[in-house]
C-alpha cells in the first residue's frame, strides 16, 4: 500500500483570522471571529458540557444551564449550530461593559496559545501521564468518587507509561509539541504584525511545560489589558479546549486582574476558511506524490474521545470533526478533486467504547476492499 502522511496546519493563512468586525451580536459558527474591539461577535460555551439551549426569536438564548462563569466584564450570546446540534464557537468579553476603560490605559493585547504539553524525555512521561488522567475532564469520575481521582490518575499513569514510552521512543524520545507551538506563537506573532496588530504570544500548555498556569503569571506581570485565547484545537472537545478553558475560568474566579480583563476566546477554528483552504492546499500537494493521485483514498485520522462524551456530556466533537471533513471535502469537490474520503478515530486509551470507526479496523478493511493508495491525514 503506497502510504503519505500529511497533516501540518498553517493559522497564518486566515484572512481574517484576528480582524476587526462590526458591532453584530450574532454570528453562525461558519462566520465566527474574535472581535478585538470588543463587540459580543459568537456564541459561546464556557462549559464543558454542553447543553441544547432553548432561543428565543431574536435568537437570544433562554437556558443557560452550561454556563459556570459570570464576571463584570462578561456578555454572554448563545446561538444554535446552522450545521449540527451542539453550540459552539468563541467567545467574547465586552469592552464597553462597567470595569473596563479602553481610553485610560495604554492598550497591550495578549494572545494566549492553549495546547495538550507532551513529555519533552522518556522520564517525563509517566508524570505528564498523571498530569493528564487526574484531569477531570479526561477521567470523568462521578462528584462522589472525585477523590478518588489522584490515586486513579497514579495508577494509570504508571500502568500506561511503558507503552507511550515506546511511542514517544520511535519519535526521537519526546514529544515535538512545545518546539511546534513555540513555532506556530512565533509565526502568528508576525502574521499579526504585517496586518499592524501588535501583541504578545503566550503558549500554555494542559499538562506539561510551559503550563497554562506560568503563561497566566506572566500575562499578569506584563499587565496586558486584552487577551485573545486560541486553543490550538481546531474541533471543540471537553476533554481539550473544555479543559484548558476550565483551567482559565478558575483562575479567572479568583484573581481580580482577570476579572476586570476583556478575554475572548476562540472555541473551535475548524471551519474558518484559512484553515479548510490550507488543508486542502496540503492534501492536494501530497496527493500529486502519487503515481495515480485520482485513485488514491483520502483517510482522515482523527484523536477519538470516549463515546460517552458524546452521547452523555455532550461534547461537540464528534459533529465538528465530521463538519470539518465535509468542508474540507467540499473544498477539494470546488477544485476538481473527486477522491474518495474516510475518516477514522485512533488513539484509544482503557476497556470503555471511543468513537469509532476504529482506524486499526478500517485500515484493515480498506486493504481487503482492495484500497492499494491511501494519504494519511492527521486532523487532530
Ligand atoms: C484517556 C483519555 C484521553 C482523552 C479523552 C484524550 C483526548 C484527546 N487528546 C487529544 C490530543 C492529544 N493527545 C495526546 C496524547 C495522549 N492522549 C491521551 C489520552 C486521552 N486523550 C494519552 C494517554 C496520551 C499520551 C500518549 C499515549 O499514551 O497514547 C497528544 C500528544 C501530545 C504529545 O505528547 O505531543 C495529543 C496531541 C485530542 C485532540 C483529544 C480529544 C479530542
Ligand atoms: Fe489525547
Amino acid at each position: 500500500m503506497e502510504c503519505v502522511r500529511s497533516g501540518a496546519l498553517d493559522l497564518g493563512r486566515s484572512g481574517n483570522f484576528l480582524g476587526k468586525s462590526g458591532s453584530t451580536t450574532s454570528c453562525g459558527k461558519v462566520r465566527c471571529s474574535t472581535n478585538l474591539a470588543g463587540s459580543t461577535k459568537c456564541e459561546q460555551n464556557l462549559h464543558g458540557k454542553v447543553k441544547p439551549l432553548l432561543l428565543s426569536a431574536s435568537g437570544k438564548a433562554r437556558g443557560t444551564s452550561g454556563l459556570v462563569h459570570r464576571s463584570a466584564v462578561l456578555k454572554h450570546q448563545h446561538h444554535l449550530s446552522v450545521r449540527s446540534t451542539s453550540t459552539d464557537v468563541c467567545t467574547t468579553f465586552d469592552e464597553d461593559v462597567k470595569g473596563v476603560s479602553s481610553h485610560a490605559v495604554e492598550e497591550k493585547i495578549g494572545v494566549l496559545l492553549l495546547n495538550l504539553g507532551g513529555p519533552e524525555t522518556l522520564n517525563d512521561v509517566q508524570p505528564f501521564l498523571f498530569n493528564l488522567f487526574a484531569d477531570p475532564d479526561i477521567i470523568r469520575l462521578p462528584r462522589l468518587f472525585r477523590f478518588l481521582q489522584r490515586p486513579l490518575a497514579k495508577l494509570i499513569s504508571t500502568f500506561r507509561a511503558p507503552k507511550s514510552k515506546e511511542g514517544y521512543a520511535s519519535i526521537g524520545g519526546g514529544s515535538p509539541l512545545r518546539k511546534i507551538t513555540d513555532e506556530q506563537a512565533n509565526a502568528l506573532k508576525v502574521a499579526l504584525k504585517s496586518k499592524n496588530l501588535e501583541a504578545d504570544i503566550y503558549v500554555g500548555m494542559r499538562y506539561w511545560y510551559p503550563f497554562t498556569e506560568e503563561a497566566i503569571d506572566q500575562i499578569k506581570k506584563d499587565k496586558i489589558t486584552k487577551l485573545v485565547v486560541l486553543p490550538l484545537y481546531p474541533q471543540y472537545s471537553i476533554s481539550t479546549s473544555g479543559s484548558s478553558i476550565r483551567v482559565l475560568q478558575n483562575i479567572v474566579k479568583e484573581d481580580q486582574y482577570f476579572a476586570g480583563l476583556p478575554i475572548s476566546i476562540i472555541e473551535s477554528w475548524y471551519q474558518r476558511e484559512g484553515y479548510v483552504k490550507s488543508m486542502a492546499d496540503l492534501i492536494e500537494k501530497e496527493l500529486s506524490v502519487f503515481t495515480n493521485p485520482e485513485e488514491v483514498m483520502i483517510f482522515f485520522s482523527a484523536h477519538g474521545v470516549p463515546l460517552t462524551y458524546v452521547k452523555d456530556a455532550g461534547d461537540p466533537y464528534r459533529d465538528q470533526m465530521e463538519d470539518c471533513i465535509a468542508l474540507i471535502m467540499e473544498e477539494l469537490k470546488s477544485r476538481g478533486t473527486l477522491n474518495d474520503h474516510t475518516l477514522a478515530y485512533q488513539s484509544r486509551v482503557g476497556p470503555v467504547q471511543w468513537l469509532k470507526p476504529y482506524t486499526d479496523e478500517v485500515l484493515v478493511e480498506l486493504g481487503q476492499k482492495g484500497v492499494k493508495s491511501l494519504l494519511a491525514v492527521p486532523v487532530r
